[in-house]
Parts: C-alpha cells; sequence; structure tokens
C-alpha cells in the first residue's frame, strides 16, 4: 500500500520520547521489518501501534476507531494519513507475511492478523479466539433441569411481595439450567450471598439425584480478593437454609487462579491445562473484572468440558491492568437483560419471577446466561455512596458535581489539589470534620487511629505469643479502617510521590520515626506472589517489634494469611522484613491495586493535571472501595474529566457472541 513519507519520517527515537510507543513496540517494528524487508513501511509502523495498544490494555488496533486513539495520544499527521490510508481499505495489508487474514490465521505463521477492521498480535487473536469459542460451546450445552428446581428456589428464597424479580433467585435459576454463568452487580447488591445459595440448591440437587456431591472450587484473581471471599463465604454458608450434610459440602476456601491453575515459576504455563484438566464440577470466579484475556484463556482450557463456570464481579469496576475486558465484554447488554420470550417463561414457571420489560427482539444465547443483581443491601437510597457510585456511572458529571457540593454523613470533597493542609488532615484524622455528624456517633477515620491503638493496645513485654498475635491482628483491622487510593503511579499525586509526602506528615506528628527504611508501623503491600512466604500479590502486612523467644524485640511484618484452626479461620505471620523482596509501601495505593480490597473510609486523590487514567471506571472503582465513608481530594476539572470519560478498549470478543 501506498504510504506517505510523513509517516515514515517520523523516527521511532522521537516516538519513544513523546511516550506514542514504548522501546518494545520499536523492537516489535524492527522485527516485522526484519521478517519481511519488502512489506510497505506502513506494516512496521502499524504493528508498532498494536503493540502499543496491548500495553494499554486494548486487545487490538480497530482501524475503524483510529481517530479518537489518534486525538487522544496527539499521534502526528504523518501517523494520521496513514491510519486513515490503512482504515480506508485494510483489505489492502493483505496478503503480506506479515499479516493473515482471520480466515487464513489458522494456517500461517504471520505475526499479525487482520479481523475486518481489527488487527491483532497474533498471540492476542489466538487468546480471544478460544475464549470465544470456548464460551460459545458452554453456552450451547445446557444441563438438565431438575423437577426439584423450582421447590427448592423457593427454600433458598422466600417470596417477596415486592412487584420486580428477585434478580438473585433469577440468577440462581440461569446459572442451574447453564453451563456457563455470569452473575454481574455493584457493591453490596448480594453476589457472595447469591452464589452462597446457588452452591446449597446445585449440591442439594446433585445429591439428592446422584448421592454424591458436586466437587467445588472457588477462586479469585488476586490473593487479597480470595481472602475476602474466603471470609464473606465463610459467614454465609453458616447461615444457609440447606441441609447440614450438605452445608458441610460447600468449601470455604478460596484459592488464587493462579494457585488453583497451577502456576510454574518462570513460565506463563500452568500445570493446569487443556491435556490435564482440573479436577471440579463447579468453578466460582468472584472479582472476575479482574480477569485478563490470557488468565481467561487459561481458566477455560484448564476447565472440564463437563463443568460449570459461574463468573462473578462488578462490570462497571477498572479491567484488568493486562489486555482485555473479559467480564466488561461479557455484560455489554447486562442492563438492558435481552431476554428471549423462551427465557422469560421459563424464570416464570420456575420462579414465578416477570422480567418481560427485559426480553428484547434481538436476544442472543449470551444474553440468556449473564444476570445483573440491581438492588444494593448494603447502600440503602439514602446513602452517599450509592448514589454517587450511580451518578459516576451514568457519567453525569454536573450531577456528580452537584451531590459533592452538598454535605453529607458518608461522602465529602475536598475541591483542592492536594496541598499539604488538606492532605495532613485527611491522613491523620480522616478530615471528618467535613462529613455530617453521623448517627452512631461512628467517625470517619486516618492513619493516627492504627499507630496509636498499636502504642496503647501493645502486650505487656512477658505477654504469651497468642496476646502478641492478637495485637497485630488488631493494628491490621485498625489500618483496615482507612485507606488513601491514587490514580497514578508515579508523580506527586502518585502512589509513590504520596507515600513519601504521608511518611513525612506522620512523621512531623510523631506517629512513626521514618529514621530507617523499616520502621515499626509501615505498613507495606506484598506486589509479587511468594509460594514460600504463602504471600500473595496484594497481601498488606504492617512492620513490628515483637519479641523472639529469648524476649527480645525485632522488626517483623505480620500478615494475616489462611490456614487458621478451621478453614474459615485466619492466622497471624510475622516475616523478617529482608525477605520480603517484591514490595512497597502502602499509605497510598493506586486504585488499580485496591480492587478485591473494601476499607471503612477509602479516600481517593486525583491528581491536579489530566491524565488518560483519570476515567469513570476509575473514580467509580475508587468510590466503591468505600464502605461507610468515602473522601475526594481533587480539583474540580479532573472530577469532571474522570466522569466523563469512559474506558473503551478494543476487542472483538462481544461481537463473537452474536
Ligand atoms: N436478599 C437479601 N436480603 C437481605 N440482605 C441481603 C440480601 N442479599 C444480600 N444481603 C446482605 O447485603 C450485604 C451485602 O451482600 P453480599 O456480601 O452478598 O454482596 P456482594 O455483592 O457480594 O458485596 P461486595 O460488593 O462486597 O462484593 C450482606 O450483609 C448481605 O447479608
Amino acid at each position: 500500500m501506498p504510504v506517505s513519507h510523513d509517516a515514515q519520517a517520523t523516527s521511532m527515537e522521537l516516538a519513544i520520547e513523546r511516550g506514542w510507543l514504548r522501546p518494545l513496540d520499536a523492537a516489535f517494528a524492527q522485527f516485522l521489518v526484519a521478517q519481511d524487508p519488502a512489506a510497505s513501511p506502513a506494516l512496521p509502523l502499524l504493528g508498532a501501534l498494536v503493540s502499543r495498544q496491548q500495553a494499554d490494555g486494548h486487545l487490538c488496533l480497530d482501524l475503524a476507531a483510529w481517530e479518537s486513539l489518534a486525538d487522544d495520544a496527539g499521534w502526528p499527521a504523518g501517523w494520521r494519513a496513514m491510519l486513515a490510508e490503512a482504515a480506508g481499505a485494510s483489505s489492502s495489508l493483505l496478503p503480506s507475511a506479515l499479516v493473515a487474514s482471520s480466515d487464513d490465521a489458522s494456517s500461517s505463521g504471520s505475526p499479525l492478523v487482520l479481523d475486518g477492521s481489527r488487527l491483532y498480535l497474533r498471540r492476542y487473536w489466538n487468546h480471544e479466539q478460544r475464549v470465544a469459542q470456548a464460551i460459545g460451546q458452554r453456552l450451547a450445552r445446557t444441563h438438565e433441569v431438575s423437577p426439584l428446581l423450582s421447590a427448592q428456589l423457593a427454600r433458598l428464597f422466600p417470596a417477596s411481595s415486592a412487584d420486580s424479580p428477585d434478580w438473585q433467585r433469577v440468577a440462581c435459576a440461569l446459572a442451574a439450567r447453564g453451563a456457563f454463568t455470569v452473575i454481574t452487580g455493584g457493591p453490596g447488591t448480594g453476589k457472595t450471598t447469591t452464589v452462597v445459595r446457588l452452591l446449597g440448591l446445585l449440591q442439594t440437587l446433585h445429591r439428592k439425584e446422584t448421592a454424591r456431591s458436586l466437587r467445588i472450587r472457588l477462586a479469585a484473581p488476586t490473593g487479597k480478593a480470595a481472602a475476602r471471599l474466603q471470609s464473606s463465604i465463610s459467614t454465609q454458608i453458616a447461615q444457609l437454609d440447606v441441609d447440614s450434610d450438605v452445608r458441610a459440602s460447600i468449601p470455604h476456601q478460596v484459592d488464587t487462579l493462579h494457585r488453583l491453575l497451577g502456576a510454574r515459576p518462570d513460565t506463563r504455563r500452568f500445570r493446569h491445562d487443556s491435556s490435564h484438566p482440573l479436577h471440579l464440577d463447579v468453578l466460582v470466579i468472584d472479582e472476575a473484572s479482574m480477569i485478563d484475556l490470557e488468565m481467561m484463556s487459561a481458566v477455560l482450557a484448564a476447565l472440564p468440558e463437563d463443568a460449570r463456570l459461574i463468573l462473578l464481579g462488578d462490570k462497571d469496576q477498572l479491567s484488568s491492568v493486562e489486555a482485555g475486558a473479559v467480564l466488561g465484554d461479557l455484560c455489554r447488554r447486562a442492563e438492558t437483560g435481552h431476554y428471549d420470550e423462551t427465557t422469560a417463561q421459563w424464570l416464570r414457571e420456575t420462579t414465578g419471577d416477570r422480567i418481560d420489560a427485559w426480553v428484547r427482539g434481538d436476544a442472543r444465547p449470551l444474553d440468556q446466561h449473564v444476570a445483573m443483581l440491581r438492588h444494593s443491601h448494603r447502600f440503602g437510597a439514602d446513602s452517599g455512596i450509592g448514589t454517587l457510585a450511580q451518578r459516576v456511572n451514568e457519567g453525569h458529571a454536573s450531577q456528580v458535581h452537584a451531590l459533592l457540593s452538598q454535605r453529607h454523613a458518608d461522602i465529602a470533597w475536598i475541591d483542592a489539589a492536594a496541598d499539604a493542609r488538606s492532605l495532613t488532615d485527611l491522613v491523620l484524622d480522616g478530615g471528618a470534620s467535613r462529613f455530617l455528624p453521623h448517627d452512631g456517633g461512628l467517625h470517619a477515620r486516618g492513619y493516627r487511629h492504627y499507630l496509636q491503638w498499636l502504642q496503647r493496645e501493645r502486650p505487656a513485654p512477658r505477654a504469651d505469643a497468642k496476646a502478641w498475635d492478637d495485637w497485630a491482628r488488631g493494628v491490621l483491622q485498625a489500618f483496615g479502617s482507612f485507606q488513601l487510593l491514587c490514580a497514578l503511579r508515579h508523580g506527586p499525586f502518585g502512589a509513590e510521590g504520596l507515600n513519601r509526602q504521608i511518611a513525612g506528615i506522620l512523621h512531623q506528628a510523631q506517629l512513626i520515626d521514618t529514621t530507617h527504611e523499616w520502621y515499626e508501623g509501615r505498613p507495606v503491600l506484598v506486589t509479587r506472589n511468594d509460594y514460600s512466604l504463602g504471600l500473595m500479590n496484594g497481601d498488606v502486612g504492617i512492620a513490628l517489634r515483637v519479641p523472639d523467644e529469648q524476649g527480645v524485640l525485632h522488626l517483623r511484618v505480620a500478615f494475616e494469611v489462611a490456614g487458621g484452626a478451621d478453614d474459615s479461620s485466619t492466622r497471624i505471620r510475622f516475616v523478617l522484613p529482608s525477605r520480603l523482596s517484591e514490595r512497597e509501601t502502602v499509605y497510598a495505593m493506586t486504585v488499580h491495586k485496591s480492587q478485591g480490597s473494601e476499607f471503612d473510609h477509602a479516600a481517593l486523590v486525583l491528581p491536579t493535571e489530566a491524565s488518560a487514567v483519570l476515567t469513570r471506571e476509575l473514580l467509580y472503582t475508587g468510590i466503591t472501595r468505600a464502605r461507610r465513608w468515602f473522601s475526594l481530594l481533587a480539583p474540580s476539572a479532573m472530577l469532571r474529566q474522570a466522569a466523563e470519560q469512559p474506558v473503551h478498549r478494543h476487542s472483538g470478543l462481544h461481537q463473537r457472541w452474536s
């Protein structure tokens, strides 16, 4: 294809300098040139852009949407001309040794694949195909519905007088008839409650029919999310209205996906794959918004053909750090339901729920397997946090602004750059005076709370090991009452800069002593799974001075880990600071890292300058980390940008189930 000379004139060096490309993308372009020196110069550049797209979470470069990409990134005129030309005649990229069409991709070894207007790195095209096929096969397979289903559903979900459907019951019914189900919902809509009842239902039906138990496994993408599900699921199983033997056959243990699949050091491959499938009948994965395409592909490959897969998650949360937004793609039509008449009638007969308002003429098989929980049991109609999250999702920046401009008992906005005074107040005492007084006299806290608790509750020097464990557990719990969140990693308003600033504030207030790198009270976040220590990416520990057997005090990092006296309880593990190679201080945590965690008070700090990461999903995820109080420290313009900018990840996944 003919290419503008301007496009070539923009050198790779300049593109790297301007941040348009990474060195890796430029190296990929060079690799393409080496593969086919005669290829049009546009192709290596397009290849570099596809590679760059993947770093931003996209699965492909959609040539049909090049303009918005170019506008956002500020690409030069030469590139724009080249992209316009390629978009106008994408088939002219073919045939080439570098690009295969989707029809020929399987038999060709080309590094790029063109599928319609979407240009992929081969690896991602392969994964997208595999995920679409594997889910497509499951959508086509229905489980025989037990004649006892209606009665068991009625037992687990007593009839309500409400006119609207009981979406939790609907989700259970759909999951009981299908091999693949997605249950999405915002915070506190009852995803965990629903899945516990579903497991009770499936296990009851299976045991009645076969006198055997289903092999159920529970998993989550990160250690933190797994620990949270484990603790909430244990409480809920105890309250489940099922026979005691059924209750006993529901597992409490929740594994990370890496552990479930059998991660092997220094390889992307897992012990379990299509030739060594997992031994299970039902797999439930929580916090599914964090699953990237490659991980989903690995899960589906390792899943036995006749097993059920149930994904739980909040479709509106930030997607995975890695490329792909699988849950988002699966849930694109969840809001409107898009059920067909057959599903609506079956539900009417099976559960008594009427979902006619969510029936659509253009229903697809996937839509019949997606249930959205719509009522938050955590945030009532008068909840500031619940209303704010909803307004952000709807993208009404002016309503978000108006809501935050009033005083509330649970949300507060500091309309300023993170200047020293407002940050100090927030960090030390949670900016508590900015909230209207709370009914129960409770108030938002900052980091002073856990540091004072640490000092006040310290056991006597000769106290036994249990007293030190209980103290460490108490410090960790007190730390969980507040977390400062941020959008970026680098810069003064990124995690690095804020961590330095906050440590300075706490040192100044004589709550910590930062003379040395490791000091009592330092909170750290593990940033990589460490199987030898039993610590997972996302685990938070706090450095504490604890006695050894001779009573001499040493600094150790305390973590709350699974594996207490019974399945559902936890124990405290003290780790030598020097053994923690992959960790960072966590007074400030990026919203990405906070996914799967909740805090009594979450405070989100936005930068003072526009950034591509300031999106609606980031704002929503930050807000929904808060259980009781949410504070926002942000200039008004940045709040507006975040509320108005949704994330669009380029992908072909959602189209493959049409
Ligand atoms: N149908 C219901 N009726 C009354 N309370 C409910 C119902 N469903 C859930 N709840 C309560 O609402 C709270 C949140 O439920 P649950 O933890 O299941 O929600 P979730 O969607 O998993 O929350 P999260 O956002 O934390 O993941 C719990 O206290 C639970 O007991």
